[in-house]
């Protein structure tokens, strides 16, 4: 049988078009291997929106705080414009994706975040639809959108998606690309490898802060749920020779 691995397509990648072409054509190459979930983020196609559109937002540990008129512009940012760039690469390069969001099927059902405005964490994973699209050989591509389960939509960090789904799933691999060489020290060197009892003290000494915090914490809760490899890889260097770092017990 083959193993499963979920994917999380960092946001910081978008802004590089080189780094996403070849994920795109490595993805293919690894899809023929591994069942593979894709999620994505899209912090710099958001940001981009928000200015266009002269809404202001803020980041509160990593996440964004969303009202009303911020999350109709993320929604558009990462359904509309980063999740159509995913889907079509991939099918450019012979693979059967299919966009979704967490909201559809209601796959990903969040639990409000009310502090951060329309934010969501996830709380409850329903495997059907991308069950379906996997058993029938589609490659699932998800946007970090979801729903609480009254059906009201939330903007949900995709580092956070990605782990409830991985966790949900019990992935074999959960790796988070992005566009560092891994989780850095203070010195910018790539740490290796990083004990789950560790990560609270890098983040309380802040060699861990902004979008790095969510991933981390993400690598954490799937590695205590199971999952055998999680990693944060450089996506500029790509998935099929995996640089970065890797979190352990
Ligand atoms: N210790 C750290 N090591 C590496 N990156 C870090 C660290 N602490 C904070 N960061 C920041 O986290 C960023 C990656 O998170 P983010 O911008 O949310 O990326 P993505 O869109 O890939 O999820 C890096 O570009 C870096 O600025
Ligand atoms: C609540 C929250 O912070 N949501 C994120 C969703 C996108 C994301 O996670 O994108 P990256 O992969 O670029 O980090 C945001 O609004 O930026």
């Amino acid at each position: 049988m083959k193993t499963l691995s979920v994917i999380k397509f960092g946001g910081s990648l978008t802004k590089n078009p080189a780094a996403q072409n070849k994920f795109l054509k490595e993805l293919a190459v690894v899809a023929k291997k591994e069942n593979i979930i894709l999620v994505h983020g899209g912090g710099p196609e958001i940001n981009a929106l928000l200015e266009k559109f002269e809404i202001k937002s803020k980041f509160v540990n990593g996440l964004r705080y969303t009202d009303a008129a911020a999350l109709e512009v993320v929604e558009l940012a990462l359904s509309g414009k980063v999740n159509r760039a995913l889907t079509t690469g991939l099918i450019k390069n012979k693979v059967n994706a299919v966009g979704i969001s967490g909201k559809d099927g209601a796959s990903v059902i969040c639990k409000q975040k009310k502090e951060l405005g329309c934010v969501g964490e996830p709380v409850k994973v329903n495997k059907k639809l991308i069950e379906v699209l996997t058993k029938a050989g589609f490659l699932p591509v998800i946007a970090s959108i979801a729903a609480d389960k009254a059906g009201n939509i939330l903007n949900v960090n995709a580092d956070s998606l990605a782990t409830a789904i991985a966790v949900a799933f019990k992935a074999h691999r959960l790796i988070f690309l992005t566009d560092v060489a891994g989780v850095l020290d203070k010195n910018k060197k790539t740490i290796k490898q990083i004990k789950v009892k560790n990560i609270n003290a890098l983040i309380n000494d802040k060699t861990i802060t902004g979008g790095m915090i969510p991933k981390i914490k993400g690598c954490a809760s799937a590695v205590k749920s199971g999952v055998k490899e999680v990693l944060i890889i450089d996506g500029v260097k790509g998935i099929l020779k995996i640089q970065g770092t890797i979190i352990k017990k």
